[in-house]
């Protein structure tokens, strides 16, 4: 590898998917950082919130440091129930350590309901605030179309750019005119 490479910014991918409680086991639904008081839970081993998960996967992913099951694998009963929030956190704080920087993570989710419109800046602040880097949230429909379609579950895709904390801060290439 080329050392200025070194210097470059990284990015990363993240998936995550949840399904929805059955209705003999229904749980609260945390997504996005957020409460949604009404709305059908997400099963799994932490909250389910699949928006910080795949935010905080992502990140894992542009630091080349393994995945969320690398540092949260469900064997850490330390993370039972954990809030996606306090995942994205711990994420951020790994990366740093890992002598990165956040520039910012993008996330989108496929979802019916909830209606993310709304409250999508309580849910980009909630985020952004966890990984003290800028956390955009948008969703999508799948037009009815696959199991987030039939309403089975969320999924959420993410992506992510971090760059060395030693570098400054990535500007303009070289060459790129002037605004
Ligand atoms: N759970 C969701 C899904 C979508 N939105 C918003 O609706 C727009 C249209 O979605 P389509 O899938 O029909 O293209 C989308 O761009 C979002 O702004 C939402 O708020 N919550
Ligand atoms: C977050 C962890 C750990 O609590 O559990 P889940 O809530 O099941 O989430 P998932 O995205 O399936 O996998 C990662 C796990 O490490």
């Amino acid at each position: 590898m080329a050392s200025e490479n070194m210097l470059l910014p990284r990015t990363g991918i993240g998936i995550d998917v949840h399904a929805f409680a059955p209705d003999d086991d229904p749980q609260p639904l945390w997504l996005g950082g957020l409460f949604w008081e009404g709305e059908q839970g997400l099963s799994g081993h932490s909250d389910g919130d699949c928006v910080a998960h795949a935010a905080a996967d992502a990140l894992f992913s542009a630091c080349g440091i393994g995945d969320l099951g690398t540092h949260f694998g469900t064997d850490r009963p330390d993370f039972a129930g954990a809030s996606g929030v306090k995942l994205l956190g711990e994420a951020a704080r790994i990366v740093r350590e890992a002598g990165f920087e956040i520039g910012n993570v993008a996330v989108q989710f496929v979802a019916n309901r909830p209606k993310f419109g709304p409250r999508r800046e309580e849910s980009q602040r909630v985020l952004s605030q966890a990984a003290n880097a800028p956390v955009s949230v948008t969703a999508t429909t799948s037009d009815g179309l696959g199991f987030t379609g039939r309403g089975e579950g969320i999924s959420a895709v993410a992506t992510a750019l971090v760059y060395p904390a030693a570098s400054p801060h990535p500007g303009p290439a070289k060459g790129a005119p002037h605004a």
